[in-house]
């Protein structure tokens, strides 16, 4: 059995009860800790917790040669480990088709997400959110710019845009910086940058920031350490307006 289980937002509190007694009770334990990472827990740690040795994976390791996960889940039960809840904004439906192609039951344990959090930090609707978005760090000769059109293109139908900020091995991209990138982005498309944002870092911690304002105020503030995440609204409904200015600085 390979069963995906969602460590939560934060630390080691935020997997779910039925995650945690799957985790240690499983006879191989995998950390797919590129998309998403949980900050306030390093994996020594949750060896310890989890009473188990946890191989880290890269994406290659499961975007390109996820065999041994699949063979180990073949005669055992096998827990893949990701932030947040494993099947958002990942890659991982790709590997449980072929673990079902290879006739291995799968299953998903479910956890919180930085996709339901926003709306509960921002005050921002959930259904006010069109598609998503990542802001990668720019590589030399390689500016994409989809970010900023599709937020342009949400905003033109009066949706919000969740825009994910770029990880790597030892960098996380914060808010500042990413707004610094979708102004160039808009600049070099000839649209006009957005207006406004929210800018949200460590949710599920105990003190998580969420400030919105325009994007020199946003540049200015201090939100801390990663994991950070954007959010740029459209035109906001009363309530939404009320709950940022409560909230949020606005
Ligand atoms: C590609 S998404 C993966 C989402 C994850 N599977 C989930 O359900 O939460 C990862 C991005 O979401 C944002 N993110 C994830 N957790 C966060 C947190 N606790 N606080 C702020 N941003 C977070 C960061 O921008 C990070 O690069």
């Amino acid at each position: 059995m390979l069963t995906f289980v969602g460590l939560g937002l934060y630390d080691l509190g935020d997997i779910s009860v039925k995650g945690l007694d799957y985790v240690r009770n499983a006879d191989a334990v995998y950390l797919e800790a590129y998309t998403s990472r949980l900050m306030g827990a390093d994996v020594s740690e949750m060896e310890a917790f989890f009473g188990k040795e946890i191989r880290v994976l890269a994406r290659e390791d499961v975007e390109q040669d996820p065999h041994e996960i699949i063979e180990r889940a073949a005669s055992g039960q096998v827990a893949f480990l990701t932030g947040g809840d494993p099947m958002i904004s990942t890659t991982h439906a790709d590997l449980r088709i072929r673990a079902a192609a290879a006739g291995v039951a799968t299953s998903i344990i479910h956890a919180s997400s930085i996709s339901s959090a926003v709306s509960g930090l921002s005050g921002l609707q959930n259904y006010r959110f069109g598609k998503s978005c990542s802001v990668p760090f720019p590589a030399r000769g390689w500016f994409p710019t989809t970010p900023i059109e599709t937020i342009a293109k949400n905003l033109e139908l009066s949706l919000h845009t969740l825009v994910y900020l770029d990880i790597q091995k030892d960098r996380y991209m914060r808010i500042p910086e990413a707004i610094t990138i979708l102004e160039e982005m808009a600049e070099k498309c000839g649209i006009e940058p957005p207006t406004l944002y929210v800018g949200i870092a460590r949710a599920g911690s105990e003190n998580p920031v969420v400030r919105a304002g325009t994007g020199a105020k946003l540049k200015e503030t201090d939100f801390g350490p990663p994991l950070h995440v954007l959010v740029v609204p459209a035109d906001l409904h009363p309530m939404e307006r009320e709950y940022l200015e409560v909230f949020a600085d606005l």
